[in-house]
């Protein structure tokens, strides 16, 4: 193995990511390496990995390769594997731009969640195809501390509880997953996202993501919130054919996110690339055990 290992680092309105370009899939990202990788002290530092994998040599993509040439093997901090990221799409597909994989335009991408289209301005905003929205029928709450809240369950390929509250200072500091209930409705953890309404058509949320802590955005939780929000004002596309456009403030920017009468979402915000550099592959190795 090579002493050096190249990644870049890059965020989608402060989701940020460490990029790890692996075109071939060589390399061993046990949940222990990608968990040094993103730890912020003694590593790198981010809410997730961006495995950047060609779909023909990875056995979870090796079906979509016809229709997308690479693949974004997604990780969360804690190691462990999500089925999307939608902040995580948009930051990939610019990497591809960046190194010249693809031109601007009309891309695809292959996620665990299935493919995913994706427009590439060639320094504006970028956006996703983020396909639609489930909503599983059955009363969710959640909470923090002594207060609870009745929640929406909104399955964007990755599960969320959307809860809207008075004040966003009410979610407190996040530093643990808030507690569920009933434990059956997210059997394998969910995102749970935090909504004020901030105007007509505009909210602003606060996010805890499973295997990552508190982040500064979700672009799947954008999306949930959006339809959860849509769907509590009297808004359905499907409904009335007329598409649905909301903005909804994260910490780390702002997404707009239009769900149309067919059911599918688009989600458009920035994705930035800040850095280039090189692991050293001792390091890593020591870490994955
Ligand atoms: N930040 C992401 C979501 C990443 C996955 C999530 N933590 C999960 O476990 O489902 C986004 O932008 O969507």
């Amino acid at each position: 193995m090579s002493t050096r290992i190249a990644f870049l680092k890059g965020h989608g309105t402060e989701n940020d990511f460490v990029i790890v370009p692996d075109p071939e899939n060589a390399l061993d990202l046990t949940p222990a390496a990608v968990a040094a990788l993103c730890d912020r002290r003694a590593g790198i530092g981010g809410d997730g990995v961006l495995h950047v994998v060609r779909s023909a040599a990875h056995p979870e993509a090796r079906h979509m390769a016809d229709e997308a040439e690479w693949f974004m093997d997604y990780r969360n901090g804690d190691g462990s594997i999500a089925e999307m990221c939608g902040n995580g799409t948009r930051v990939f597909a610019r990497y591809l731009q960046r190194v010249g994989h693809v031109a601007e335009g009309d891309i695809a991408i292959a996620t665990r969640g299935g493919v995913k289209r994706i427009h590439l301005a060639k320094d504006g905003d970028v956006t996703v195809g983020m396909g639609r929205a489930r909503l599983p029928e059955g009363d969710v709450t959640v909470s923090v501390g002594e207060r609870s809240w009745p929640a929406r369950n909104v399955n964007m390929g990755n599960p969320h509880a959307v809860a809207f509250v008075d004040d966003l200072a009410q979610a407190g500091d996040l530093l643990a997953p808030p507690p569920f209930s009933p434990a059956a409705a997210y059997p394998d953890g969910v995102n749970v996202e935090f909504v004020v309404d901030r105007g007509p058509r505009h909210v602003a949320m606060r996010v805890h993501e499973r295997g990552s802590g508190e982040t500064r955005s979700c672009g799947t939780g954008a999306c949930a919130v959006a339809v959860a929000t849509a769907r509590r004002d009297g808004a359905d596309p499907a409904v009335t054919g007329t598409p649905v456009t909301y903005t909804v403030d994260v910490p780390g920017g702002r997404l707009v996110i239009t769900e149309r009468p067919d059911g599918e979402i688009e989600m458009t915000g920035p994705a930035v690339i800040v850095a280039e550099g090189e692991i050293d592959a001792k390091w890593l190795e020591n870490a994955a055990r």
